[in-house]
């Protein structure tokens, strides 16, 4: 008689129940591939009397995950329970002490702690890795893809949208001009943010995943602290608009690329040229594209958030436990990682998208240009928008009226921008706070 595999799982919530599911939907090809049953034998979640709407009468109940770890039946710990810190972090360290392969969904975990977390794993006699397929883009394979697929490449760029809930919210205040709020929402309500929706929409889970590509992508210590992070919630109906006009349209996007002697890691609402492909990628779709010396561009697209689709890759991962593939965690041994070595942002170059709010009177619009122009950058285009009355002069004698602007510059730096950004803020023929969006260069 096969041994089945017996899998110990951690979080009973949205990704939880979508394992248990597939994973009974899928049992007997799984068995087929695998040459042995697939079972999850014991589990662990907070509230034990709450409705799952599937059978646990069969299982092993823990309320501590960390118990469930040091449960000597089960094969496999896997964790989708989330957090940095706290219960997951307890068990994830526990099932690795025992030297228990480990499978988690959880990239706030790995992006924090995944360095230490793989060389404890590695450090074990049997060297296995930790599967965390689901934890970058939800069902689309990209850590395996990084991971076994592209050792032949030099990588110079791996970017992409990297959240479902972001993605959701942008396309339908595009589409449909739904309010921020409402989209959010949804997006809570269809399982796609995380439990605080802050890391969501403030780029932080953007950055987790960011932080993991990076490490797989270029043989770098994890580093999460050291990116830009800029989220969408100060995206308006306006940017969205004004980006139409344009020709883009406006993604949160996470972008690693090699610069100078070191590697930038940046999140932010972007610019992308509606005709790349990129910008195509619509509702919780993620895509992440790699640029590499061998294969040119590759992009790969997929449900970047939802129950089955990362379901799907907890599954991709358990495959390998079962199969007994050994894989590193990052692709290289954790011992064999480089450290990582920060590009200066302030280099960073490219193009920029700036939307102001100035008083329509003779000599404004001058002004602005000036400032762009003694900071060395060029405009490609500037667009007038309609007048709109100064909010924020009520009762004023004669009131006056402020008229917005949008400024796209050609390539210029960081740091460019943001010094003539600083000046011209402190024009009085300003109104309010200059808004910046960067524009990706993208084939
Ligand atoms: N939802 C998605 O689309 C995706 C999620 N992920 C990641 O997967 C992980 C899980 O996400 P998701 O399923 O959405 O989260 P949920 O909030 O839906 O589920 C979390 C589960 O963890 C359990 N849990 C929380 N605290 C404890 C604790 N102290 N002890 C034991 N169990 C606990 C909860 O128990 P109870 O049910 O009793 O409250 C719940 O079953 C996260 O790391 C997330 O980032 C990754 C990709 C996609
Ligand atoms: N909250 C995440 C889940 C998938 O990691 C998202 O919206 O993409």
């Amino acid at each position: 008689m096969v041994e089945p595999l017996r899998v110990g799982l951690a979080g009973l919530g949205t990704v939880g129940i979508a394992v248990l599911r597939l994973l009974e939907r899928r049992r007997a090809d799984l068995e087929a591939r695998c040459g042995r049953p697939i079972v999850v034998s014991a589990v662990s979640a907070r509230s034990r009397g709450k409705d799952r709407g599937v059978d646990l009468s069969d299982v092993t109940w823990y309320d501590d995950p960390a118990d469930l770890a040091h449960d000597n039946s089960i094969d496999v710990f896997v964790e989708v329970i989330g957090g940095e810190d706290g219960p997951a972090r307890r068990a994830v360290e526990a099932a690795i002490a025992r030297g228990l392969p480990v499978v988690t969904a959880n990239k706030a975990l790995l992006a924090r702690h995944g360095n230490a977390l793989a060389r404890a794993a590695e450090a074990h006699d049997t060297g296995i890795g930790i599967g965390f397929e689901a934890a970058v883009a939800g069902g689309i394979p990209i850590v395996r893809t990084l991971r076994e697929a592209l050792p032949g490449n030099a990588i110079s760029r791996v970017y992409g949208i990297l959240n479902g809930t972001c993605n959701y919210i942008l396309t339908r205040m595009e589409r449909e001009g739904l309010d921020f709020a409402t989209c959010l929402a949804e997006a809570q309500r269809l399982g796609y943010a995380e439990a605080d929706p802050t890391f969501d929409i403030e780029g932080y889970d953007t950055a987790h995943k960011l932080a993991l590509l990076t490490g797989l992508a270029f043989g770098t210590e994890v580093d999460a602290d050291a990116i830009l992070i800029e989220g969408i919630s100060a995206i308006t109906p306006e940017d969205i608009a004004a980006a139409d006009e344009l020709g883009y349209r406006i993604k949160l996007l996470g972008v690693a690329s090699r610069a100078g002697d070191g590697i930038e890691q940046r999140v932010h609402p972007t610019m992308v040229p509606k005709s790349s492909a990129i910008a195509r990628i619509d509702g919780v779709l993620n895509a992440v594209a790699v640029d590499s010396d061998a294969l040119g561009e590759i992009v790969l697209v997929g449900p970047g958030a939802g129950g089955e689709a990362t379901a799907s890759s907890v599954i991709a991962d358990l495959m390998d436990v079962a199969t007994g593939r050994h894989i590193p965690t990052f692709g290289r041994p954790a011992s064999a990682m480089q450290p990582y070595s920060a590009a200066r942002i302030a280099r960073h170059a490219g193009g920029y998208y700036l939307r102001l709010l100035i008083e329509d009177r003779p000599g404004a619009l001058a002004t602005i240009a000036r400032h762009m122009a003694d900071h060395g950058i060029s405009l490609e285009s500037i667009v007038q928008r309609r007048r709109a009355p100064r909010a924020d002069a009520p009762g004023a004698a004669v009131p006056s009226v402020v008229q917005p602007i949008v400024l796209i510059t050609y390539e210029t730096t960081e740091e460019a921008v943001r010094a003539a950004i600083g000046a011209i803020a402190a024009e009085s023929v300003v109104a309010g706070p200059p808004k910046m969006i960067r524009i990706e260069k993208l084939a």
